[in-house]
């Protein structure tokens, strides 16, 4: 199925961001901070990777905010789409997630120094080793630090490592082991390592943007805080979009 988004985005006065996020109710509270309301089509495309809605944010950014799955597969697959339907100058990963205590508390929003594979490897007598220490592929994206400066100043973030995996941590050990090997981390999340590696792929730059609902630790579901980190998710699109970060961002 090839598919071509509408080019509303001609003009090259105006930035193009996509914003890819895990489920509804991510892309839900993105567009609240964006100021849209509920979209219908033509405003909301359905690609084979999510149902992606359209803002054109007075700020002069275009904004494509594509819900496209939980995990790094659904993600990569859902921004590869989009990156191929479309043309964007930066691809952001945004949503919910765990944070590292003391550093990234619930509520907290953290703009990521580093998108990094935690569990993208293969265990070893030694211990862990990452598939850029097993000789093949990267770990790691590096997001343009006054990109990164620019947002988490904006933002009232934590600028950190953001890691990605595929398992939900749910105890003390794995938390520990996590913090020993990215002592820089303060959060987890499943999809920003993905939307990173597709737009790596179309050579568009990328950055990723949580907000925490969780600690990462034992797991306890009756301690999420998903209506608190989807308030600061709305605050944070309230007050992202400027073509100057998504210019800074492209920098590299
Ligand atoms: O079942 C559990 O114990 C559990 C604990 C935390 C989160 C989940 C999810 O299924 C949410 C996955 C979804 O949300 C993001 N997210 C939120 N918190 C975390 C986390 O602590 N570690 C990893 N991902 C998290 C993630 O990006 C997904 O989109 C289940």
């Amino acid at each position: 199925m090839t598919v071509r988004l509408p080019d509303e985005q001609s003009d090259p006065a105006r930035a193009r961001l996509l914003v890819v996020v895990a489920v509804p109710a991510e892309a839900d509270a993105v567009l609240r901070g964006l100021g849209a309301g509920p979209r219908t089509p033509p405003g909301r495309v359905a690609l084979p990777g999510g149902a992606l809605d359209r803002v054109a944010h007075p700020s002069g950014v275009t904004v494509d905010v594509l819900a496209g799955g939980v995990g790094p597969g659904a993600a990569a697959a859902a921004a590869a789409t989009a990156l191929t339907a479309a043309r964007y100058d930066l691809a952001l990963s945004a949503g919910i997630a765990g944070g590292f205590a003391p550093r990234a508390p619930i509520g907290a929003t953290v703009v990521a120094t580093g998108i990094v594979a935690a569990d993208l490897g293969a265990e070893t007598p030694e211990g862990f080793a990452d598939v850029t220490e097993l000789g093949f592929g990267t770990v790691r994206h590096t997001p343009a630090p006054t990109a990164v400066a620019l947002a988490a100043e904006a933002l009232g973030a934590v600028a950190a490592t953001v890691l990605t995996v595929s398992t939900v941590t749910g105890s003390a050990a794995r938390a520990a082991a996590l913090t020993a090997r990215h002592p820089d981390a303060a959060a987890e999340a499943m999809e920003g390592f993905g939307v990173a590696e597709a737009a790596a792929r179309h050579g568009v730059p990328s950055f990723e943007l949580r907000t925490v609902s969780n600690a990462v630790g034992p797991r306890d579901r009756s301690a999420w805080r998903i209506g608190e980190a989807l308030a600061a998710l709305e605050r944070a699109f309230a007050l992202l979009p400027h073509p100057a970060l998504v210019k800074e961002a492209g920098r590299g």
